[in-house]
């Protein structure tokens, strides 16, 4: 069984009296372990692929399978207590909330969990430690560069070991060292975790580091191949 599948999917999107057609006739296989690129031109239509499989959007037809379970007909409530259980998300600006602190910060999704503090503080100094940002635990989102704050996102994505990681151009605000820093993090994490990750971008950089990479190209499947890295 995949570990996600999108099938026949249709996503349009109200516009004033118009409609505009983000996906069409799109489907897609994701196995456990994968290390996947979306890419493509903007407007392409990865960012709503990505919010389709994060149960942030729902299809307006077609199905969307996470581990067997179509997700389709969950009610808000539902899918936003599968999203806490199911999914981490990494964005593009990072998403820090600025008055918390580094780790209370990546603790937040297990506090939400109802985790046990001793349990948290284990999980989030260990990340921590992997990611390179030990020592930062104190400090706040202002007082850390981008490329420290994307590490703290990720420790918050991967903290409560969820089943896909969904990374929205994770590295656009980042200068190309550091974007392939967090890459090679990243991929480490793929293969010592076996965390599932699929992440957008246009940047030829973050698509070679990838093993797979699917293009989309007006709302379509364009190009779906395997790389080596
Ligand atoms: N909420 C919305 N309302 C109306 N149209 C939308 C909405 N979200 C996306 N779209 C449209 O759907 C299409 C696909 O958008 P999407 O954001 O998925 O593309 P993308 O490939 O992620 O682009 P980018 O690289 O610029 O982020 C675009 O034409 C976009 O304008």
């Amino acid at each position: 069984m995949p570990l996600i599948e999108l099938t026949d999917v249709e996503k349009i999107y109200p516009l004033g009296n118009q409609q505009v057609t983000a996906l069409s006739e799109f489907s897609l296989s994701i196995d456990k372990g994968e290390f996947t690129v979306l890419a493509g031109p903007s407007g392409s239509g990865k960012t709503t692929v990505l919010n389709l499989v994060g149960g942030i959007d729902q299809p307006t037809a077609g199905t969307v399978r996470i581990e067997g379970r179509d997700v389709g007909p969950l009610d808000p409530r539902a899918l936003a207590d599968f999203r806490l259980h199911h999914i981490g998300f990494i964005f593009q600006s990072y998403n820090l909330i600025p008055v918390l602190t580094a780790a209370e910060n990546a603790e937040f999704t297990l506090m939400l969990q109802g985790v046990a503090k001793a349990t948290r503080r284990n999980r989030i100094r260990e990340l921590f430690k992997e990611l390179g940002i030990a020592g930062l635990e104190n400090r706040k989102p202002r007082d850390l560069s981008g490329g420290q704050q994307q590490r703290v996102a990720i420790a918050r994505a991967m903290a409560p070991q969820p089943t896909v990681i969904l990374a929205d151009e994770p590295t656009a605000n980042l200068d190309s060292q550091t974007a392939e820093e967090l890459l090679d993090l990243m991929y480490r994490l793929n293969t010592q975790r076996h965390t599932t990750f699929i992440f957008s971008s246009h940047d030829p950089l973050v698509i070679s580091r990838a093993r797979r990479i699917i293009r989309l190209r007006d709302g379509r499947l364009e190009d779906d191949r395997k790389q080596q890295r």
